[in-house]
């Protein structure tokens, strides 16, 4: 197969071993920095071009799409689809768990697991914001957060009154959720490839910290996952219409709660905490399922 791995830079730990993977089994890859892709999008005949040259005879694509570039990235990702190009994760599965008010109210209509969570844009009553989630202690987080900064513990009331009010203040997106104290700082990263959980890992917080976040010092290792935690994973990505997703839990005292559902989830972190070969099955995995028009938008982004 000549498959295109979307990535901005080959030397990441996730391209390099999704590339290796695919060579070994034979496969050709041509890394893709969408930023550097342009399109024609006239009727009928979608093309893209690359450094001079037209990008030609992909059986599929890898998205590897940066947060940052997910408006543009996923432009680039719709016109392979329209060229019949197989993606291993959909344009518009991606550009859905992007957003994560889109993501939540559409996990939540399926009945999965969520931690009581509020979003508002202006409350005139943050007193009764604050009650409509169960009152403090709250987590409070910033919608453009990663890697746990943004992401605060408000344990009173009072506190949760001033960090939502200075958030708001510098009109910062936010949302207000339950904190699940019985996690004791852990979170589970489930990586679904299919209809399968392949490889978990618990992320530990450090003493003293409730943010699991590797960046904030927490640790990774291998675990086993019940029954009800591995379908909730599964059935998150199906939700979100993603054949491969990182879905992260929190183990609560009333069962699985999903936090979120990551549409390039990295593979450096989970390769090393549990020894699998992730890049290898994925790549068995695009060998098994890739064919034209196999996506629930079928073909048409
Ligand atoms: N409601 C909660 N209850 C208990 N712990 C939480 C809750 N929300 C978040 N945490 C802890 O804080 C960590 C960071 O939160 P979260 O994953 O939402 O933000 P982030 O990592 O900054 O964002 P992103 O994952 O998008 O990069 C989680 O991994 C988890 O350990
Ligand atoms: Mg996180
Ligand atoms: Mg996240």
């Amino acid at each position: 197969m000549k498959i295109g791995l979307l990535s901005r830079n080959r030397n990441l730990y996730s391209s390099r071993r999704l590339i290796e993977a695919a060579e070994e089994r034979g496969h050709e890859v041509q890394v893709i920095d969408v930023l550097r892709a342009y399109m024609n999008i006239t009727s009928n005949k979608p093309t893209i071009h690359y450094k001079g040259e037209k990008l030609e005879g992909f059986d599929a694509v890898i998205p590897r799409i940066g947060a940052s570039v997910t408006f543009y990235g996923t432009a680039v990702l719709r016109q392979f689809e329209m060229m019949g190009v197989y993606p291993l994760n959909e344009s518009v599965a991606i550009t859905r768990s992007r957003d994560k008010l889109r993501s939540l109210q559409l996990l939540s209509r399926k009945g999965i697991g969520l931690p009581i969570t509020g979003y508002a844009s202006k409350p005139d009553d943050i007193k009764d914001m604050i009650k409509m989630v169960g009152g403090a202690p709250l987590v409070v987080k910033l919608l453009e957060g990663t890697q746990g900064i943004g992401v605060v513990l408000a344990e009173t009331q009072k506190a949760a009154e001033s960090v939502i009010e200075g958030f708001m203040g510098v009109k910062a997106n936010i949302l207000v959720q339950e904190y699940i104290k019985e996690a004791e700082g852990a979170d589970i990263r489930c990586f679904v490839i299919g209809s399968k959980v392949v490889a978990a890992m618990k992320r530990q917080a450090p003493k003293g910290e409730f943010r699991s976040n590797i960046h904030r010092g927490g640790s990774a290792e291998i675990i086993r996952i019940t029954p009800e935690e591995r379908s909730t994973a599964v059935r998150a990505a199906k939700i979100m219409g993603l054949n491969v997703a990182g879905v992260d839990l929190l183990r609560s005292n009333h069962g699985p709660l999903v936090m979120e559902v990551n549409s390039s989830p990295g593979l450096k972190g989970i390769e090393e905490a549990t020894g699998k070969d992730i890049a290898g099955m994925i790549i068995d995995y695009i060998e098994k399922t890739s064919e034209v028009g196999n996506t629930r938008t079928r073909g048409k982004g």
